[in-house]
Order: structure tokens, then sequence, then C-alpha cells
């Protein structure tokens, strides 16, 4: 008997093979899909009838500082470099575990409400986000951001940090969880320090996450220092690989796109964090026809301001058009694909498709709703028209989290006015 059988769908595979399955079922049975077809034969303790909905992958949000949902609203309109470093950082430094605890718990809770299923994380105080995470039943590969601004006890620390964090929660929440290594940028890390983490990694079988070339401000900060940009400076130290993550990547030459292709560096493009703080605009559709794998992240809710994967996917897809004038850019299944299989990809995770084996990450659709009718095109629908509130139901390694628009994993009000709280006494200690 398997666990949960959802019928009556448009299943929206992901899968080239399998295709959209117009009404069709998913099996899920321990944690695993188990079928996707026509019909099946198996029974199930519990059936979700989706008529009217679409039933695909859970979306992946591949670049995200979950705790800062706490900072939401806090630091607009302002430059990059003193967004940073005037207001985010020394806010930062008066964060607390349990601030990270509840702002990870607030974030978690709006990705499940918007149909996010797993998320790459990079922060700090990076324990309690892990355990937002084991609390929550979502999916996600976690780094400790490490900076080490070319101080050699510094670089010691943070990588002891690194290390210390991976050990201990690599494959922890039955496997929902894994570590990256997460060295900041190009530009905040010293080379020395990016050589021993890279070492390090690889002995580890570790991925990296990594910022690079959001502004225009790195790529001349390493032209003058180092004579090269990021990717020519990362590619002379042995760094780039398919282990790597690199969010943003705005500020890149022919011969850039060209590097990061031949090496299978996963990208996280961000639209609206480089819209909202004015970065610039990834050659996304360049980098997808040079054979780069591209996917897609948020940011933190501090440039952004949430955490809504479909927004993310629209805005992906109009940045593109205008940023090339061609309005055939980056079309609805590219960015859907950029979303699912390329995030799953990236993060090194068997999500990110409907097919049997792979992990029973899922959401439910509602798309019985005026904007969402009538229903010409279902990558369409869900790209151009549709929103995370549209979302019905979550589902992560065949648990549900969510339900006809009902959280069941967490206390949603209990943590909504925690993170109310929270934010209320962070904002006085930071005025003080
Ligand atoms: O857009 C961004 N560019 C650079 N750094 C960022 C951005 N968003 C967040 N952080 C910062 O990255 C560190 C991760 O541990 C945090 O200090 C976070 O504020
Ligand atoms: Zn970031």
């Amino acid at each position: 008997m398997a666990d949960i059988i959802i019928k009556n769908a448009y299943v929206l595979t992901m899968d080239p093979d399998l295709g959209d399955i117009e009404n069709g079922v998913v099996v899920i049975e321990n944690g695993l899909i188990k079928e996707v077809g026509r019909s099946t034969g198996s029974t199930a303790d519990k059936i979700i009838d989706a008529r009217g909905c679409v039933v695909m992958p859970g979306l992946i949000n591949t670049h995200c500082h979950a705790g800062m949902t706490l900072f939401r609203g806090y630091a607009d309109d302002m430059h990059l470099k003193e967004w940073l470093e005037d207001r985010i950082w020394p806010a930062e430094a008066k964060l607390t575990d349990d601030d990270i605890h509840i702002g990870s718990l607030l974030a978690c809770l709006e990705m499940i409400r918007s149909g996010t299923t797993s998320f790459a994380d990079m922060y700090i105080h990076m324990d309690r986000v892990a355990q937002a995470v084991k609390e929550s039943g979502i999916r996600a590969a976690l780094s400790y951001g490490m900076i080490d601004f070319g101080s050699k006890e510094k670089a010691d620390a943070e990588l002891k940090e690194g290390s210390r964090f991976v050990s201990q929660w690599n494959g922890k929440a039955d496997g929902r969880i894994t570590t990256m290594y997460g060295p900041h940028a190009p530009n905040t890390c010293s080379r020395e320090f990016l050589i021993r983490v890279k070492e390090q990694a690889v002995k580890d079988k570790i991925r990296i996450h990594i910022h690079v070339l959001e502004t225009e401000a790195e790529l001349n900060y390493m032209k003058e220092n180092f004579g090269m940009c990021s990717i020519h400076f990362l590619k002379d130290i042995d760094f780039w690989g398919t282990d790597v993550l690199a969010a943003h990547c705005v500020w890149l030459s022919d011969g850039d796109i060209k590097i990061l292709a031949e090496y299978g560096v996963n990208i996280s493009h961000n639209p609206v964090s480089n819209m909202k703080l004015a970065s610039g605009i990834a050659p996304v559709a360049k980098l997808i026809a040079s054979g780069a794998n591209v996917c897609l992240g948020t940011d933190g809710c501090a440039s952004n301001n949430n955490l809504d994967m479909f927004e993310e996917m629209k805005t992906a897809a109009l940045l593109q058009k205008v940023g090339t004038m061609d309005p055939t850019a980056l079309p609805a299944r590219q960015v859907l694909e950029m979303a699912t299989v390329n995030g799953a990809k990236a993060l090194g995770i068997k999500s990110g498709v409907l097919k049997e084996g792979h992990n029973a990450d899922m959401i439910i659709v509602d798309m019985r709703k005026p904007h969402l009718t009538p229903l010409h095109d279902v990558a369409s629908q869900l790209v151009y028209a549709a929103s995370g509130k549209d979302v019905r139901t979550t589902i992560v390694a065949g648990k549900v989290l969510m339900e006809d628009f009902m959280v069941t994993c967490l206390d949603e009000q209990d943590i909504l006015g925690k993170a109310v709280q929270t934010s209320k006494n962070l904002a006085s200690r930071i005025d003080s």
C-alpha cells in the first residue's frame, strides 16, 4: 500500500520523456515517487483529488539568506555597498541564535506557502537555520557564510566553523539537510582563503556556494587587484567545477560565459535582487545557449523582499526579454526548468522532476481562479499569471507540509507572533 495518491491532476513532470500528463496520477511511498502515469493499480492511505489543479515539482530556491526575513523592509532603496556595509552588516552583528531560528522558521513558512520545497542558504548562526529546516520538514542545502577580509586568524576561524557545520549537519533530518561551504565572494575572501576552502571542500566531497560578480564594483576591484575578473581569477586557482554554485554572475564577458559553461558551474540567477539593488542584468539567455546550468534564486528578504519563486520566474523571463530586446528570450518552459530541474542539479539532489525513484517533493497549484482562467498553456500560466499564493498543497519527502492552504507542519500563528516580537527587539538593540 502506498502512502499518498494524487489523482485527477494535470501532471507537469518536467521530465523530457514523460512530458505533461493531462489527467494523471502521482503515487508516493516512503518519501519517494513510486509511480507517475495516467492511472495506477495501487491503493493508498491518503487520496488527494487534484481536479482543476496542476501537480508539479516543488520549486528550488538556489540562493537565499533565510534569516534575513527579519530585515524585510528594513533597508530599501539603497546602493548595494551602503546597503550591505552601513545597514545590513551592523544589524547582523546584533543577531542572536534565537533571532535566526525565528527568522528561518518564518522563511520556511513563507517558502512552504509559496511552493518552494528546497532552498540553498548561506548565512550565520547556521545551527539554528538547520534546526528550523529540521522542524519544518522542508529540504535545504545549508552553508555557513565565511568572510576573511585577508586576515589569517579570521580565515582559520571561519573555515573551522564552516567545517564544523558541515560535519555536524550533512545528511541530517533524514537526509533533507545537505551542506555546502560558503565563501562569501571573491572580493570579501582572500585568494589564499579561497584556495583553502576549495581544497577542504574537495577533500570532504562537499559543494561550494559563493556570490560572484554581482556588481560592477567587484569587477573593478578584481581587475585593479589581480589584473583579471573574478571568473578568470577563480579559474586561475582551480576553483571552478560542477561542485560550485555561483550566485548572481551579472558582470560576465562572452569569454567568462565560455569558462562557466566549460567547467559546468551552476549559476543562480536572482533577477529581483539584481533589479532592486540595480546590480545589472545577468546574461542568462547567453549562458543557457552556451550550455551552462542556470537555476533561480530569490536572495535574502532585504533585497527582494519576499521568497516567492513564482514572482522570481516571471521576473527572470521579463528581465531577459527587455535586457536583450528580444521577446523570444527565456520562454516559460525554460524558466520552469531553471526553477526545478536545473536547481536540483545545482544542489545535487534527486528532486526537481516528477519521476519514479525521485524525492516526493511536489506542489499542487489550484488553477480554478479568475486570474488563471482560461487555461491555454499550463507553463505560460504558471510563469506569467500565477503567484505563490495559488499553491494549495506542498509535499516534501512524501510528507504533506501544507494541505488545502493550511500549513500542517508548523504553528503558523505562533511563528508570526514571535517574528514580530523578535524583529522589534532586534531593532531596539540595533538602535541602542
Ligand atoms: O546581495 C547580496 N550581496 C552580497 N552579500 C549579501 C547579499 N545578500 C545578503 N548578503 C550577505 O551575505 C552574507 C552571507 O552570510 C550575509 O552577511 C548577508 O547579509
Ligand atoms: Zn546573496
